[in-house]
């Protein structure tokens, strides 16, 4: 049966090689970013093999002893990487359904004390035994690096695409050297048979420019995008990525580009766990949004006036939270996201973001970490 549902727009960066296919490329970005806020990217310039091998240790990495993965237990680290046992994590005041290991780009912390303390956000990830993984560790950082990269190179896609000089948003960036990109991965086990429906991933906009999501195969589609009032399947297709668009974006762009909620599904009970790889573009800590604000020709300017679906762009409360400084808008998302990391290393603004103390979803994990501290001895 036709239907009028939006559908993402799968992007084929081969037709570049064509110039006469470029300006229909341009037009499906364009309406990618105004009116769906995500698109698949297909033969991006992340080669598919380093891709294959990354998953190849996917599975492998959550079948590791619970001991091992416990080891690089996020609660060790003051910048938010690691691993977290299923259900540790929190969004939008919810508990996720989800098993998780936080990764980035090699990176040196730059926090002093007396510094900024987003900057403590930012820093060296955790890994494990290399004898437990063997080539664990080069396969995900030269992963991240590649697809950081290919992040960057699509923000010049994305600036032609809504006529602004190929280099316009160079002013957010810096090298690998001074920025870095996060990364998860995941594991969404399947419900259980009787359990109601759970979520993987509560509904939630992402807080950056952008997001690169590599999903393993799966035979159900499990992330989810809201569009004109409904759920619509972000359905896995091989050799792709799912893009999307985070509110800081739709900030500096005057609202043109779309901050799309989304949400992940458990897996159906009896089907296998889900994998997915979000990688968080990094972008430069050290300025004010609010000061960068994008200028564009009025007639792109409009089309987000005719978008079917309008999105709540520049309210009060979306102003003064991307009014502070960028690198502290990233650093309170984690903090929302781990009060137990953030009271264990920043308690003062434990006290300040959780005046009333851990919130309740979170107590049975805190005692469980209080158990792991003790074992490893920290
Ligand atoms: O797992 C996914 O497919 C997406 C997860 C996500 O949206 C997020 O972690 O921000
Ligand atoms: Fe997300």
């Amino acid at each position: 049966m036709p239907t009028n549902r939006p559908n993402i727009p799968v992007l084929d960066l081969a037709l570049l090689s064509d110039e006469t296919k470029r300006p229909e490329f341009m037009a499906l970005l364009r309406h990618a970013l105004i009116n769906i806020g995500f698109l698949y990217l297909k033969n991006s310039p992340v080669p598919q093999e380093l891709i294959g091998r990354l998953v190849e240790y996917i599975p492998r990495l959550f079948d590791l002893p619970q001991d091992e993965k416990d080891k690089i237990s996020m609660v060790n680290s003051p910048h938010f990487y690691g691993y977290s046992r299923f259900a540790e994590e929190y969004t939008e005041g919810e508990t996720d359904h989800r098993e998780h290991f936080d990764f980035a780009t090699p990176y040196e912390t730059r926090w002093k004390p007396g510094g900024p303390d987003h900057l403590g956000f930012f820093g060296p990830c955790q890994w494990l035994d290399e004898d437990l993984l063997p080539g664990f560790r080069e396969t995900m950082e030269t992963y991240l690096i590649g697809v950081h990269n290919a992040g960057v190179q699509l923000m010049s896609l994305i600036a032609e695409a809504l006529q602004l000089p190929s280099d316009a948003f160079a002013k957010f960036y810096y090298s690998l050297d001074e920025i870095q990109s996060r990364a998860k991965v995941i594991k969404y086990p399947p419900q259980q048979e009787s359990q109601a429906s759970v979520l993987g991933n509560t509904p939630h906009f992402d807080t950056r420019f952008v997001t690169f999501v590599l999903q393993l195969p799966h035979p159900r589609p499990t992330l989810q995008v809201q569009l004109g009032g409904e759920w619509i399947d972000a359905t896995p297709i091989p050799g792709t990525f799912v893009v999307n668009f985070g509110k800081s974006l739709e900030y500096v762009t005057q609202g043109l580009v779309k901050a799309t909620y989304h949400r992940v599904l458990s897996p159906p009970a009896g089907s296998p766990p889900r994998y997915s790889v979000p990688l968080f573009q990094g972008t430069r800590l050290d300025m004010y949004l609010a000061d960068e604000i994008l200028d564009f020709p009025p007639e792109i300017l409009k089309l987000k006036d005719l978008r079917e679906d309008p999105i709540e762009t520049n309210t009060a409360k979306d102003n003064e939270f991307y009014s502070q400084l960028a690198g502290d808008i990233i650093f309170l998302r984690g903090i929302m996201s781990h009060p137990d990391i953030t009271e264990q290393f920043y308690p003062h603004l434990f006290k300040k973001y959780f005046p009333d103390g851990m919130p309740k979803q979170l107590m049975r994990t805190k005692t469980q970490l209080e158990g792991q501290r003790d074992m490893i001895g920290t």
